[in-house]
């Protein structure tokens, strides 16, 4: 991203070198380095989500309490420690797991990442280091404001003696699961009553048509429709379509990639084109977004049935890669060899002693890193674990856990396949063509989950695609959702795909036996 805006300054003509001068960071690698630099060697390690549901469970055991209620007990900790000021828990069982939390986090010297901003909230109540810190930055800008915590916003606060500048789309707030505050924006704005607005209300990447729809499905939400207009005026109609099942729904998709890539197996020819623009796309410039991951199985079957080949993206760190982690651990074993909750877990995920850790560490401080990374288990030649290896050259091993959320990230997106990946984890991209299967009352709103929240994501789905937006969704289930139906009626082609009937064989005829 550095070198993104480095260069784009250059392009500008910008005569001043801000190479040094720039910083780049998210939230929580920022508050790190801050961390680091601020305890030095007394400065916490810093476990990221998985970890922390490791340790929680251990809080949940030392505690007594019933193992089930942890996700539940978990989400509520986490919630807790978002807001600020930050309250004590009421609910005895939460009170005691999130005391055991505490202590466990203490006796292992780590924070988890909601800690971690806390810890950095807590060190700017002191003025001078407040001071101190902020007159490093004559300009803070914010983006995904839509994002932020309650800490954060707060942390932004502390700064604000600074010129700060906020960016963010409150339609496009999807992560009040996480702890994202999603009136941020709109609180900055109460905070802050001299601050100019300037609402950017013209879009460059997506077609009217989309824009339309997406603003339809928000109009029912407490956001209410805002007018953007799209500079790149009308485009291609979204395509609605509605199958059996999602066997069916898989197929048409896999047909109709094959098609738009100009693949040219005999299946694909004899497919139809009428809905697909005569241009030809790369396989990269395809998105296939899911609202939940677990849908995924007919559409990799249907890929890899033609051998489309796709790539998965999680949304998930590449830390949470088996190597990656390992050698991870072993990072924070060499460098501070009292890092229990690290060797704990080496022993437990790869069956080693201590002893094999110690013939690990030795190795790999005499420069064999091979052999360290043979002896812990791990493949040498796994990719990501490649490309972790060449950040550790310049960069700790928390600020590369910190850095790289996804291996979108890492890897870069534009691997000759087509992506398939969940809505949240789309955030953010964009994408020549953009498939968005089982629209299905249930799961687009998904059942149980907030309807104005489900809302701003389906619109973050929308406004992914650059041209093309097919919607597709199966009427053996709950039928179509009723987003779709809220679209402008110019805005959208519906069909209905119904299955082809192969015909019967007829029986033969018995010939009677002549004899
Ligand atoms: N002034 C402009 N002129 C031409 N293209 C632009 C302009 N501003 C943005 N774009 C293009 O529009 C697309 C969206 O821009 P960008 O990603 O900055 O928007 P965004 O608001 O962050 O989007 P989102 O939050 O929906 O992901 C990009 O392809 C970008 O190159």
């Amino acid at each position: 991203m550095k070198e993104r805006i480095l260069n784009l300054l250059k392009e500008l003509r910008w005569s001043e070198d801000l190479s040094d001068k720039l910083t780049v960071t998210t939230f929580h690698s920022w508050a790190y380095k801050l961390l680091k630099e601020l305890e030095g060697d007394k400065a916490p390690g810093v476990i990221d989500e998985v970890d922390a549901n490791v340790l929680f469970k251990e809080a949940l055991r030392l505690s007594n309490i019933d193992l089930r209620k942890g996700r539940g007990l978990f989400k509520e900790i986490s919630r807790i420690r978002q807001d600020f000021p930050v309250f004590e828990p009421r609910n005895k069982d939460l009170r005691t797991a999130y005391f055991f939390y505490k202590g466990l986090l203490s006796r292992y010297g780590v924070v988890d990442f909601d800690d971690l901003m806390l810890r950095i909230a807590e060190l700017f109540r002191d003025k001078d280091v407040l001071q101190q810190i902020g007159k490093r930055w004559s300009y803070i800008l914010v983006d995904e404001f839509q994002d932020v915590n309650r800490v954060q916003f707060e942390l932004v606060k502390a700064l604000s003696t600074n010129h700060v500048t906020i960016i963010g789309d409150p339609d496009q707030s999807i992560y009040s699961f996480r702890g994202a505050d999603s009136g941020s924006i709109r609180r900055f704005i109460t905070e802050f009553p001299d601050a100019e607005v300037i609402t950017l209300d013209i879009a460059y990447r997506c077609h009217q048509e989309i824009l339309d729809s997406g603003s339809a499905v928000l109009g029912h939400s407490e956001c209410k429709a805002r007018t953007i207009r799209s500079n790149k005026g009308k485009g291609p109609k979204i395509v609605v379509k509605g199958f059996k099942n999602p066997d069916q729904e898989a197929k048409w998709i896999a047909e109709t990639v094959e098609s738009l890539t100009g693949a040219m197996s005999f299946e694909a020819i004899n497919f139809s084109r009428s809905n697909v623009p005569n241009d030809e796309y790369r396989l990269p410039e395809i998105a296939v977004l899911l609202r939940v991951h677990s849908l995924k199985n007919p559409i990799e079957k249907a890929f890899l049935r033609k051998g489309i080949p796709f790539r998965e993206t999680k949304g998930r760190s590449p830390m949470e890669n088996d190597d990656v982690r390992a050698v991870s651990r072993l990072m924070r074993i060499v460098m501070d060899e009292n890092a229990q909750f690290h060797k704990s877990r080496l022993i437990m995920e790869k069956g080693l002693t201590e002893k094999d850790i110690e013939s690990c560490v030795s190795a790999w401080k005499k420069g064999d890193k091979r052999e360290a990374i043979r002896l812990l288990g791990a493949d040498p030649e796994n990719m990501l674990l490649k490309i972790f290896l060449k950040g550790l050259e310049s960069n700790d091993v928390e600020e590369i856990a910190l850095q790289f959320k996804s291996d979108v990230d890492l890897l870069g997106i534009d691997l000759e396949c087509v992506n398939l990946m969940t809505m949240h984890s789309a955030k953010g991209l964009e994408f020549p063509v953009v498939f968005i299967p089982r629209c299905e009352e249930d799961v687009v709103p998904l059942k149980g989950g907030d309807e104005d929240e489900e809302r701003r994501l389906f619109y973050v789905a929308l406004t992914r695609a650059e041209k093309m937006v097919y919607i597709t969704y199966c009427f053996e289930n709950k039928g179509k959702s009723k987003f779709i139906k809220s679209f402008p009626k110019e805005a959208y082609l519906d069909e209905i795909v119904l299955p082809v009937r192969t015909k019967k064989k007829k029986k033969r005829p018995k010939q009677g036996s002549l004899f």
